[in-house]
């Protein structure tokens, strides 16, 4: 579970998160909304330390996540807006491979990882290719097997959609939903919610810093209209045997 309380997150003269409490059960799905600026991507960082906030607390498994950096870093996997920066090896399984590497587990456990976390996202079999010549779907899931590997409890996705093309944004959100409805919590930052509100069990939507509500996925199209955030018409979510891997 991560629980914030009364979290304050300042840049200079800029209060980028302003006093933000909640709770993310183990096995939720939340989608977190807000226009540019309102403090969606700082709150996720302080889920693992990667933000320390100015006053407040956030608390992952009952643990402050500053006494606790590297189990924080375990709990919550966190998979950037721009995967393409976040790479650090040339081919799929390095890449997927390091942060377990990191970790000082066995080989075994690392060949292990690797594997699991490439099936989890479909893309088994395919540790000895290129990160540079995959499209920008399977960058985007190479990304989250890279978060998987570290088997996290938590898994928070900054903007994953952006820049797919409608193939791949399918794929990465049955993805997401597949890994749901395994028992990790999805927590998903993004503009948008063509398939994450069908999927979503909780919406959090934020302005200016604060949460401006928090609500289920279907009370949330009112609230994001009047947000100003494009909310998509209705659809039938994707699901795992209809969507095109
Ligand atoms: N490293 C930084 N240094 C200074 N100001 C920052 C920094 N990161 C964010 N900010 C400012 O903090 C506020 C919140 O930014 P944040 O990126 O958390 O919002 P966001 O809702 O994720 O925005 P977007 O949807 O555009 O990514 C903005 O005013 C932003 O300009």
């Amino acid at each position: 579970m991560i629980r914030a309380r009364d979290l304050v997150v300042r840049y200079g003269e800029t209060t980028a998160v302003d006093g933000v409490s909640l709770r993310i059960d183990d096995g939720a799905y939340v989608a977190i909304v807000g226009p540019n600026g309102s403090g969606k991507t700082t709150l996720v960082r302080t889920f693992n330390g990667l933000v320390a906030p100015d006053t407040g607390t956030v608390l992952v498994d009952d643990t402050p996540v500053e006494a606790d950096l590297v189990a924080a870093r375990q709990a919550v996997g966190m998979v950037f807006q721009e995967p393409r920066d976040s790479f650090v090896a040339a081919t799929v399984g390095a890449d997927v491979a390091f942060g377990p590497r990191n970790l000082g587990l066995s080989q075994t456990e690392i060949d292990r990882r690797v594997e699991t976390a490439l099936a989890a996202v479909n893309l088994d079999g395919r540790a000895d290719e290129r990160i540079d010549r995959l499209s920008g779907g399977e960058r985007e899931r190479v990304a989250i097997a890279g978060a998987l590997a570290m088997e996290p409890d938590h898994l928070v996705l900054d903007e994953p959609l952006t820049g797919l093309d409608e193939p791949a944004r399918r794929a990465v959100l049955s993805r997401l939903e597949a890994l749901h409805a395994d028992g990790t919590s999805v927590i998903v930052v993004t503009h948008d919610l063509r398939g994450v509100l069908e999927a979503a069990d909780r919406v959090i939507g934020m302005t200016e810093g604060a949460i401006a509500f928090e609500t289920d996925a279907e009370a949330a199209r009112e609230e994001l209209a009047a947000l100003d955030v494009y909310v998509p018409p209705e659809t039938a979510p994707p699901t795992r045997q209809s969507t095109p891997e």
